[in-house]
């Protein structure tokens, strides 16, 4: 597994002591999105985010009663309104949309829905939209709404469209899409690997599992980023490092080996993924396992890319 991480060290030109110091870092050439913050979490984590950060949206008690009934159509277009936005990082936010309070989203873990905003008219005077996937991040089984963290690029569409939302405005929403269906103890140790806002989708799985008290699964987290300043919930994963002395040596030996007991979950933008794991077919199925992983012996089944 050391060799996974020296060939990792590669293109994280920060290793994980520097992670947290809250310096902006020089740049790799080896990689589109350079990698300057590289963290990693194993095992039994408890999870804090929306409490790390100060200026975030409060949350209500969530409210676990299950009911029959889903905010969500796969099949149909469906308007949700903003509710309030708050923000992570310089560049990235949570958006809170509302919806009847007596309903669940109804997605299971790991999912995400599909958003569209209007661009322009084609030639024909019809209306063009522009169509993104994001991953909710709030319990699938609150009732009344949900959470998206979205980062805003510069260039993006669909990000750019969200960050000019004000509280009140509508989204147009259809899901969920499953990715891979977690149940509980399904694999005895999950590998993550996620790159900047690839975090969405670790984010509901480690959820799942922390919520349910006879889930034993072991988690272990790997997060780069371009720089310190970039980690999302940075607060929460300062507060780990500070209190788990092991945890740098984690990030050496924190991946599950090779075995029918691990899975590894990988997310991030395209150059990262090309490297650890290949990137997904054109067609959006998972495509060849090439990359780091499959140097290390990992095979298709043990690996998911979201
Ligand atoms: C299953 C799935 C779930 C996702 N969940 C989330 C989520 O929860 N939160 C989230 O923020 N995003 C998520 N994404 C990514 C999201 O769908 C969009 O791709 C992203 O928001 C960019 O869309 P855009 O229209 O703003 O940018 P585009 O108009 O598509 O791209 C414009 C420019 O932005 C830059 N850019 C766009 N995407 C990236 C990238 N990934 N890395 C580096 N540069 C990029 C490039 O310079 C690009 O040329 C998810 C993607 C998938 C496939």
């Amino acid at each position: 597994m050391s060799v996974f991480f020296k060939r990792l060290g590669k293109v994280v030109p920060i290793t994980f002591s520097h992670a947290f110091q809250g310096k902006s870092q020089s740049n790799s050439n080896n990689f589109p999105i350079p990698f300057g913050a590289i963290a990693a979490i194993s095992g039994g984590m408890s999870y804090f985010y929306y409490f790390s950060e100060p200026n975030l949206v409060h949350l209500d008690p969530i409210n676990k009663e299950t009911g029959p009934k889903s905010a969500l159509d796969p099949k149909k277009w469906q308007t949700f309104k903003l509710q309030d936005k708050a923000t992570v990082s310089h560049n990235t936010h949570i958006y809170r949309f509302s919806f009847d309070p007596n309903l669940k989203l109804g997605l299971d873990v790991a999912s995400c829905l599909i958003t569209r905003a209007p661009l322009g008219e084609d030639a024909d005077g019809k209306r063009k939209y522009v169509i993104r996937p994001y991953t909710p991040i709030s319990d699938p089984d609150s009732k009344g709404y949900f959470d998206l963290m979205i980062k805003v690029y510069p260039e993006g569409k669909m990000s750019q469209y969200f960050a000019k939302l004000k509280p009140g405005d509508i989204v147009e929403v259809k899901g969920p899409v499953e990715k891979v269906r977690y149940t509980p103890s399904m694999k005895k140790h999950i590998g993550m690997i996620a790159g900047g806002s690839g975090i969405t989708p670790m984010l509901q799985v480690i959820e799942a599992i922390l919520k349910n008290p006879n889930d034993n699964t072991k988690v272990s987290l790997v997060y780069a980023n371009v720089s310190p300043d970039d980690i999302l919930l940075k607060k929460r994963l300062d507060m780990l490092a500070a209190t788990h002395p092991n945890l740098k040596d984690m990030a050496l030996k924190g991946l599950p080996t090779p075995s029918d007991d691990t899975l590894i979950l990988v997310c991030g933008p395209p150059g990262m993924m090309q490297h650890i794991s290949g990137d997904k077919a054109k067609d959006r199925s998972q495509g060849e396992l090439t990359g780091l992983l499959k140097e290390l012996g990992y095979t298709e089944e043990m690996v998911y890319k979201f």
